[in-house]
């Protein structure tokens, strides 16, 4: 069948004088499709939901802006298209694939060499192929080589819906720039931490470099989806990590790693989606919660507050999620969603924000086959909308691995396969390895990379060295050859599979930097708008109301507790029976009173501290993920944060301090009773400040706790009732107590007038010096939380 493209000529007077590339002016004609089979096609057209445009053989209607009636033809030439059997892509293009030929196309003879010439990156190709038929940025269609075009099954409903539903998240989203993701003998290391006495760096000495990655060579651009497969311990977290821009120590990192022909640049976070093997989530939020905070987070600040709303609900139906959008997500400890319903809440936060490169680290892990599938087949769905996917694959089913675009085998962290997916089984027959039973092609990879060659025909060289070591085995034990005979085969299997592989990705068809000048200057025109975009999707005011309705959402099962507020009440009331209407007219009796003072300020700066402690270092990971992806600034999260749990500390604090008041009837006078309140509650916001403190500095739950326990009882004997004289060296103790402040400030208020009592100093000092923690402890704890790294 020919296909033609007629009236849609794009005259040379419409090059951009600025890029060279073509562009949509306002007069030009709207292209229309003619086949050799009219009737047929314009049928097609038709049933598809087309109109054509431009009256078929009669004069092109002129369109009076760019954009106008748009939606029908885009959407109607999309479907045609895959009616047709050709395949849409965002990728380069390869010798293999079929460009349509520059007549068919509209364009001119010289512009479609330009393109030939310079395998052009789709950011170029599309674009201009875009703007000239109005078909959304990024997409070029093709006809693949090996495919016949008679083969390729007709769209479906789900085809048309998802069709929908893409011009309808599409709408008003970042504009779709395709990155085309090249990377070139890649190769990364870590230095192995030196270890302690006791520590176990096995088989290598301490502070020795270890290569993970050993020269890996692949790439993946819009509208693929890249597997890598590879045995535990290969390397897949390692790559995936260092493609996305996650690496701790980039000055490990040698080989080219390049999207749309530049090295990764911080402007490229927002378009890249990062769905990591661990499911970081709140718990108690709910599905929908977790995709709309996401959605208010993340989309920038020119879509309307109903807009980020609707997107996430958007998203939430095209993840089939609908039915659990109201239960929680859950943990170990608390029944949520499945695991699956969870990963696609994963997913689903990352396609909010309608990424050009998503990243996913093992998504299937954990899930039953069907599960997995269906999760792989969404992957799928997400590449072929545009995106390059990536992701690493554990255990794929058949049906599964069939849907993959391209595959990357890892063994040891050496390649031994980069290719299309189906060409994999070929390639592995060509060099000697066929499997002898009937498995799973997955299987079968994943035993090879392993070294593991039972059932599977050995080339002549390995069948050979694989009797020479069955003999061998004969003659020499096991204890003086290091490793088995199987593992040496292994070993020589993994070497093969490595040595064949660099032959293999050699002769691939590696795309070369851009030459084309006018080509050049229109990619970095692109990335300049990239660049030039707002540096932070929401405003700080924003992002803080946001984050702090988030973290009350979250914790409102801690805030609503009525466990919390009982053991407020009964340790109050407690208190009250033990001083009840305690008296001042003796020594003793004063000394009692002071007792209670200082309880007061002990109990209010213990509890809050513990809570605040385990803040940053349980919310870390959550802190990682979110600042891994440039969502909000550091300082509006700290200040939610901070903040967020302090009204309902208060509201304990008064509802503990009215109770004991009264109860042991402290000294009479409103003022008195405000000023006490007030007291506790500075002592409070002290001790979560060091609470914060200790935690963000330390991040780790166990060992803040330990030091947080050390200090309190320091802070508590230092406080002044246990203590008068305190020796000069450790003296400075004292001043750092918060609660050695606070019981101060309660015995000037309770006793100021009186005359034989012990003050225990200054009201004005000891009241800055607790303002002054409130304030100093917390920047403590935002610097510690600004050097953590956010990379892994
Ligand atoms: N920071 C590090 N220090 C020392 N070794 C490391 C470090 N990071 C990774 N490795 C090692 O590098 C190798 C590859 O690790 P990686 O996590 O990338 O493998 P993987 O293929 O993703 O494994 P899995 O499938 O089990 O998740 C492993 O042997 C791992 O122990």
């Amino acid at each position: 069948m020919n296909i033609s493209f007629k009236s849609g000529a794009i005259p040379d007077t419409a090059r951009s004088p600025a890029n060279g590339m073509y562009e949509t002016r306002s007069d030009q004609a709207c292209p229309c499709i003619w086949m050799d089979d009219q009737r047929r096609s314009m049928d097609e057209f038709t049933s598809y939901g087309g109109t054509p445009c431009g009256g078929g053989a009669g004069p092109a209607t002129p369109r009076s802006t760019p954009t106008e009636g748009m939606e029908g033809p885009r959407k109607s030439l999309s479907l045609l298209f895959k009616g047709l059997g050709l395949q849409k892509t965002s990728g380069r293009l390869s010798d293999a694939d079929e460009l349509l030929s520059p007549e068919t196309l509209g364009m001119s003879a010289g512009f479609y060499d330009e393109i030939r010439r310079s395998n052009a990156s789709p950011l170029n190709v599309p674009f201009s192929l875009a703007t000239s038929f109005q078909i959304p940025e990024g997409d070029v269609y093709y006809r693949d080589a090996g495919d016949p075009v008679a083969k390729a099954p007709p769209p479906t409903d789900d085809d048309y819906l998802d069709e929908c539903m893409d011009l309808e998240m599409g709408k008003d989203v970042n504009p779709p720039e395709s990155i085309y993701l090249q990377f070139e003998d890649v190769r990364y290391k870590v230095v192995v931490k030196k270890a302690s006495k006791w520590g176990c760096t096995f088989g290598m000495k301490a502070g020795t470099d270890k290569e993970i990655l050993h020269g890996i060579t692949g790439s993946v651009g819009a509208g693929e989806m890249l597997a890598m497969m590879g045995p535990s311990g290969s390397g897949k977290t390692t790559l995936l990590n260092v493609l996305g821009g996650r690496r701790s120590n980039p000055q490990w990192l040698t080989g080219s790693i390049l999207y749309n022909d530049v090295p990764y640049t911080k402007n490229l976070k927002r378009r890249i989606g990062f769905v990591t093997q661990d499911d970081v989530l709140f718990p108690h939020l709910t599905v929908r919660e977790t995709l709309t905070f996401s959605a208010l987070l993340r989309l920038p600040d020119r879509f309307t507050k109903d807009q980020k709303l609707q997107r996430a609900e958007a998203v939430l139906a095209q993840l089939g999620l609908q039915r659990c959008g109201d239960t929680i997500i859950g943990n170990q400890f608390l029944r949520g969603v499945s695991g699956g319903e969870r990963k696609r809440v994963c997913i689903g936060q990352e396609i909010l924000i309608n990424p050009s490169l998503l990243f996913l680290d093992e998504p299937t892990s954990g899930l039953d086959s069907t599960t997995a599938l269906r999760i792989i087949s969404l992957l799928h769905k997400l590449a072929h909308q545009g995106r390059a996917v990536m992701a690493t694959i554990h255990q794929p089913s058949s049906r599964a691995f069939h849907m993959f675009d391209k595959l990357i085998l890892l063994s040891d962290g050496y390649p031994t396969y980069f290719g299309k997916a189906k060409g994999a089984m070929t390639y592995f027959d060509t060099i000697g390895f066929t499997p002898l039973i009937p498995m799973n092609p997955a299987d079968f990879l994943l035993d090879l990379c392993s070294g593991n060659t039972n059932d599977v025909s050995l080339p002549p060289n390995l069948q050979q060295r694989k009797k020479s070591i069955a003999s061998q085995k004969q003659k020499i034990t096991p204890a003086s050859v290091p490793g088995t005979p199987m593992t040496l085969l292994g070993k020589d299997v993994k070497k093969y599979l490595a040595d064949c592989c660099e032959h293999q990705i050699s002769t691939w068809d590696r795309t070369k930097s851009l030459q084309n000048q006018k080509l050049q200057q229109n990619l970095k025109h692109l990335q300049a708008v990239v660049s030039e975009k707002q540096q932070w999707p929401t405003t700080w005011w924003d992002q803080f109301i946001i984050l702090f309705m988030r973290g009350f959402k979250e914790r409102r099962h801690e805030y609503m507790s009525l466990m919390r507020v009982l053991q407020m009440v009964l340790s109050a009331l407690l208190a009250g029976s033990l001083w009840w209407h305690s008296k001042t007219s003796t020594f003793r009796q004063l000394q009692d009173q002071e007792g209670l003072l200082f309880f007061m300020g002990v109990f209010w700066g213990y509890f809050p501290l513990f809570t605040a402690l385990f803040t940053f270092p349980l919310e870390r990971p959550i802190l990682m993920k979110e600042r891994a992806t440039d969502m909000y600034r550091l300082s509006a999260y700290f200040m939610a944060r901070t903040l967020s749990d302090l009204p309902i500390e208060i509201g304990l604090t008064i509802i503990f301090v009215v109770i004991v008041y009264l109860m042991a009837n402290l000294r009479h006078g409103f003022l008195s009773f405000i000023y006490t309140i007030l007291a506790v509650c500075l002592d409070v916001t002290a001790s979560q400040g060091v609470g914060f403190c200790i935690g963000a500095a330390i991040m780790d739950v166990q060992k803040a706790s330990t030091l947080a326990s050390v200090i309190v009882l320091g802070f508590m004997l230092a406080g002044g009732y246990f203590i008068q004289n305190i020796p000069p060296f450790i003296g400075w103790v004292k001043y750092l107590s918060f609660q050695a402040h606070t019981y101060k400030i309660l015995t000037y208020i309770q006793y100021e007038d009186a005359v034989n009592v012990r003050l225990h100093g200054d009201l004005a000092n000891s009241v800055l010096a607790l303002a002054v923690m409130v304030v100093a402890y917390r920047a403590i704890a935002y610097i510690s939380l600004r050097r953590m790294k956010i990379s892994v």
